[in-house]
């Protein structure tokens, strides 16, 4: 890594559509790493250099290249803590797997005594390869195969989420033929469609997860698992949506579980209640990828629930059951950066004038997806040095290196004007859904995911190899 002075340096840059916030009116505000953004073990050193962890990001690039995922051990085990000390036990807080896996994060996951959700056999067999407690993983997943199933049975995993008629038969099928009795959860459809600051509460909903509540195949689903010989209904089951920063929703969805359960229990008796002892209400808990986003902390959700499932149950006459949860990106998302080496730049000329200024870097749309697929935002700053006193703020447009114009990473965000080749920048919170979600477009390798703790770093996952490129050739 070289910085060279070279690169536009002047652009007047007046773009429509800023989703950057205002310009920043000082070097400190452009070398600021917000706190609510940043992973809590992040900081600019004196000499301008941002550390992570108390490592040095020129010594991680040096020594891992670029584009390099670096996840603040402390920061995730921070999280997985905050979430078991506000729902109370840890084992109830469910880390979901999909928005980022490795088998030493499956360990870190375990020695934090959570569980985890897993949505594949590969997920599964990850988790497993970590040693992970069978007792404390959940199956997830609106298709899994008789292949999951049955590795899941074999495995003891503590439960199947339902999710479809045909599933719950071949599930009692494959516990039956291997004398089992397999734990399960019903995923309810309740009819509450959450995005990011609202959410939609509607009779019906049109997508694939789950048994719908409204139709009444949630009530049958439970009435077929009842009369089966192979699973044990121990819990219902929700999941509205992800990024949600607003308690409304999941309100809404609790008590239409519990809605559900006040049913089962007038229609099977009390004996039902003796092992459905667990409303998960799935994941979903925001996080701040911008200083504009202000997430409720993991106690306020808990609280919050906790009141509205125990007045549900007051009124229904129910006994109050355990409140579980999946948080994905609440526990490994604010953590993890990924850091990439600036390559061109240049300025493009728009209409009535204005001038929009690209910064390429090289990585793009195969470590990180979701700009593209989701119009994500993201915070972004040069790391490797500060932004020295009377130097401008630009309003630019971190774009990848693949051959696909969409291939955005950062939309709009304010950089240094005298940012150069050679430079590093780093994309705040990338920890959940980027890596989780990478490709090898245009035969980019994958890229490496380092660690860092008290100063010292440690790869977990090394960047593919042009050698990684013909594995798979036969
Ligand atoms: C069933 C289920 N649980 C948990 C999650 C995790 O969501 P998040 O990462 O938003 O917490 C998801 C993904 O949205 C999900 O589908
Ligand atoms: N992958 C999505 C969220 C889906 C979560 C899984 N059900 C994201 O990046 O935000």
């Amino acid at each position: 890594m070289r910085a060279h002075p070279a690169g536009p340096r002047h652009a007047d840059v007046l773009v429509p559509s800023n989703t950057a916030g205002n310009r920043p009116s000082s070097p400190e505000e452009l070398n600021r790493l917000h706190p609510n953004v940043w992973p809590r073990n992040a900081e600019r050193g004196a000499d301008g250099v941002v550390r992570f962890g108390g490592v040095d990001v020129r010594r991680l690039v040096e020594e891992h290249g670029t584009p390099l995922f670096v996840m603040d051990e402390a920061d995730f085990r921070s999280r997985c803590r905050d979430h078991a000390r506000a729902f109370g036990d840890p084992a109830l807080v469910h880390y979901a797997s999909k928005a980022f896996l490795s088998v030493a994060v499956a360990r870190w996951v375990a020695e934090e005594g959570l569980s985890i959700d897993v949505c594949s056999g590969g997920e599964l067999a990850i988790a497993l390869r970590a040693d992970f407690p069978p007792e404390r993983i959940a199956l997830h997943g609106n298709n899994k195969s008789t292949a999951e199933l049955t590795a899941a049975v074999e495995a003891g995993v503590g439960a199947v989420v339902l999710d479809s008629f045909h599933e719950i038969a071949r599930l009692d099928h494959v516990a039956r033929e291997r004398g089992r009795v397999q734990p399960v959860m019903i995923r309810v459809t309740v009819g509450v469609e959450a995005h990011t600051h609202e959410f939609i509460a509607t009779a019906h909903e049109d997508q694939k997860f789950g048994f719908s509540l409204s139709s009444g195949d949630a009530a049958e689903a439970a009435r077929r698992v009842l009369k089966s010989q192979g699973l044990r209904l121990i819990g219902l089951h929700s999941h509205i949506g992800s990024q949600i920063f607003d308690a409304s929703g999941f309100e809404v969805a609790a008590r239409r579980v519990i809605g559900l359960l006040a049913d089962l229990r007038d229609e099977h008796g009390d004996e039902v209640l003796e092992h459905v002892g667990t409303v998960d209400l799935g994941g979903g808990l925001g996080i701040a990828y911008t200083s504009d986003d202000d997430p409720p902390p993991p106690a306020e959700l808990a609280r919050q629930l906790t009141n509205i499932v125990s007045k549900e149950c007051e009124h229904a006459g129910l006994p109050v059951p355990k409140i579980a949860v999946e948080p994905g990106r609440a526990v490994v998302g604010p953590g993890t950066v990924t850091v990439y080496e600036v390559g061109t730049i240049k300025d493009v000329q728009l209409d009535a004038g204005a001038v929009r200024r690209y910064v390429s870097v090289d990585g793009g749309m195969s470590d990180n997806i979701r700009t593209a697929l989701y119009d994500a935002v993201y915070d972004c700053r040069l790391v490797s040095r500060a932004a020295a006193e009377g130097t401008g703020a630009v309003l630019c447009r971190v774009v990848g290196k693949h051959c696909e114009s969409g291939d955005v990473v950062v939309r709009d965000c304010w950089l240094p004007d005298d940012l150069a080749p050679g430079d590093l920048i780093a994309v705040a919170a990338t920890g959940a859904y980027c890596y989780s979600m990478a490709s090898g477009y245009n035969r980019l390798p994958r890229p490496a995911l380092a660690a860092v703790l008290d100063g010292e770093a440690r790869l977990l996952l090394r960047r593919e190899t042009e050698e990684d490129l013909f594995r798979l050739e036969v």
